[in-house]
């Protein structure tokens, strides 16, 4: 039986002050199980960036709790979540969150760097898996040299090298083409493959479904149902 990954319980988060101040989540629960490659969707403002960024212990949130496999985040001083987040967690931003003045392997290497790796077996590391997303021959390529495409690949690098238990993704596949989005979506299903490993992805991607076991629902900061990834592409086929 695959184990729980990631949990939350009760989640409610408010952000904006005075007249501007809403309440983002509204009491969201979920789990992911390892082998899990579930999708966050829902419209536009209907919390799901808050939850990732909460899932994904960059906000702590107002009320709820967090425990990412064994691990409750509730009470850790900012260096403890500093380190669960490198050792367990995976995150891929939109909008790729590369250094510009570091080529493609430097950048991935810096997630093992911060690991404590050694430095050499790093460097090797970081090849490998620049090669495992299609990129072995621009591991000396600086972001600006790379196209969208391959910018979401190496930033897809830096968040799977380091073998963490979860991976959370926010729009990968928003600003690729169907053959780039494809090639993502492959990567993330191989991993998630692995049963001690999760990942979760916000999309408004139809094209995604076929990767996903499994779709939640968000609306108004409410979790409004879910349903198996096959059930969900009949609905849009
Ligand atoms: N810094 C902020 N201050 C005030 N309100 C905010 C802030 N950030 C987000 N919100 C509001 O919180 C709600 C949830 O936003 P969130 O970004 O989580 O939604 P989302 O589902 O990710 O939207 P999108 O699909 O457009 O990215 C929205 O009503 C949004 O307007």
């Amino acid at each position: 039986m695959s184990t729980i990954v990631l949990e939350a319980t009760d989640l409610v988060q408010h952000l904006g002050q005075g007249a501007g101040r809403v309440q983002a989540l509204k009491g969201v629960s979920l789990s992911l199980k390892g082998g899990e490659l579930a999708l966050l969707m829902g419209p536009s403002g209907s919390g799901k960036t808050t939850l990732l960024s909460i899932l994904g212990c960059l906000m702590t949130p107002d009320s709820g709790t967090v425990r990412v496999g064994d691990q409750p985040v509730a009470g850790l001083d900012p260096e403890a979540l500093a380190k669960l987040r490198r050792e367990r967690i995976g995150f891929i931003f939109q909008s790729y969150h590369l250094f510009p003045t570091l080529n493609a392997a430097d950048n991935v290497r810096l997630a093992l760097d911060v690991r404590g790796e050694r430095a050499r077996l790093a460097k090797k590391t970081a090849r490998e898996v620049l090669d495992r997303v299609g990129l072995g021959h621009k591991t000396r390529s600086f972001p600006r040299e790379l196209s969208g495409g391959e910018q979401q690949r190496v930033a897809i690098a830096r968040a799977i090298v380091g073998n963490t238990q979860v991976i959370l993704a926010d729009e990968p596949t928003g600003a690729l083409d169907t053959a780039n989005g494809q090639a993502v979506m492959t990567l993330l299903a191989d991993i998630a493959k692995d049963p001690s490993r999760a990942v979760l992805v916000v999309t408004h991607d139809p094209r995604i479904l076929p990767f996903a076991n499994r779709v939640i629902h968000i609306e108004d900061g409410r979790i409004v149902g879910e349903e198996a990834g096959g059930d969900a592409m009949k609905k849009v086929s």
